[in-house]
């Protein structure tokens, strides 16, 4: 059964259309990239996934969205979908506190208090956000100190530190160096055996280096998804060639 299943969706932001019958299943342990020109609904799709959307005035959505079978706007309470899906942001966005501090932000929230526990959790997100080495010295001081690169793995530990079940990445290195970029893209590989990992990404190469499944979005629509070495190798569909070929977007 495919982790996230989505259905005849449509979003509109007041009278705007973003997203046009949208139907996508997302497979477990895999990671899924949204490719395509700006504006076309890529991150419209990926914040539906864990209801950032539900925040935007004007914003309606129409359809459905699967979470192992169970309907995300339904039958979900969306703390709860919160923590099952987890975020990192385009921009590395580390809360103004100590790294441990970060880290320890949302168990603490969802009523963690043990020091023992918390402590245990901050090691191992840091550990398998490939980050821990590097800040283990210096876990109480400021977030703001790190590089960007730093900052993105921890953000990356901090969703991880709830224990969520997928993780959604939206242009995740767009903001970072090469070496910064590769150290995500061997992680994102390395987290997809026990996360499920849905990544927008404008570069195409990434999407080729990391992805297994690529989602191609045009003016709202998702006009073809296929296993990534198909879908770069024979589009089938000759707007996804113009666009991977660099004829337009
Ligand atoms: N809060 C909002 N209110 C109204 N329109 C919006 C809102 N957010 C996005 N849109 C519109 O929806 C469309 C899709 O935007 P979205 O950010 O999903 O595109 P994208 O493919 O992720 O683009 P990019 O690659 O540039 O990030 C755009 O035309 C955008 O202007």
């Amino acid at each position: 059964m495919s982790k996230i299943s989505i259905k005849n969706m449509e979003l509109h932001y007041g009278d705007f259309h973003a997203l046009k019958n949208v139907n996508l299943e997302i497979e477990a342990n895999k990671i899924t990239a949204f490719i395509g020109p700006s504006g076309c609904g890529k991150s419209t799709l990926l914040k539906s996934i864990n209801r950032m959307n539900d925040l935007i005035e004007g914003c309606r959505i129409d359809g459905q969205i699967l979470l192992d079978g169970q309907d995300i706007f339904h039958d979900i309470d969306v703390n709860l979908l919160r923590k099952r899906v987890g975020m990192v942001f385009q921009k590395p966005n580390p809360f103004p506190m100590s790294i441990y501090d970060n880290v320890a932000y949302g168990p603490r929230t969802h009523g963690i208090r043990s020091k023992a526990k918390l402590d245990d959790l901050v090691e191992k997100s840091l550990r398998d956000a490939a980050i821990w080495n590097e800040c283990k010295d210096r876990l109480k001081t400021s977030a703001l100190g790190m590089s960007g690169g730093q900052q993105q793995r921890l953000c990356i530990a901090r969703a991880l530190a709830v224990q969520p079940e997928v993780l959604l990445m939206d242009e995740p290195t767009s903001a970072l160096d090469p070496i910064s970029t590769s150290k995500i893209e061997d992680l994102a590989m390395e987290l997809k055996k026990d996360y499920t990992i849905v990544m927008v990404t404008h570069n195409m190469q990434q999407a080729v280096r990391v992805s297994d499944n690529t989602a191609f979005f045009l003016l709202g629509e998702v006009i073809e998804y296929n296993e990534t070495e198909k879908l770069f190798s024979i589009p089938a569909d000759k707007r996804t060639e113009d666009y991977i070929t660099g004829r337009f977007g």
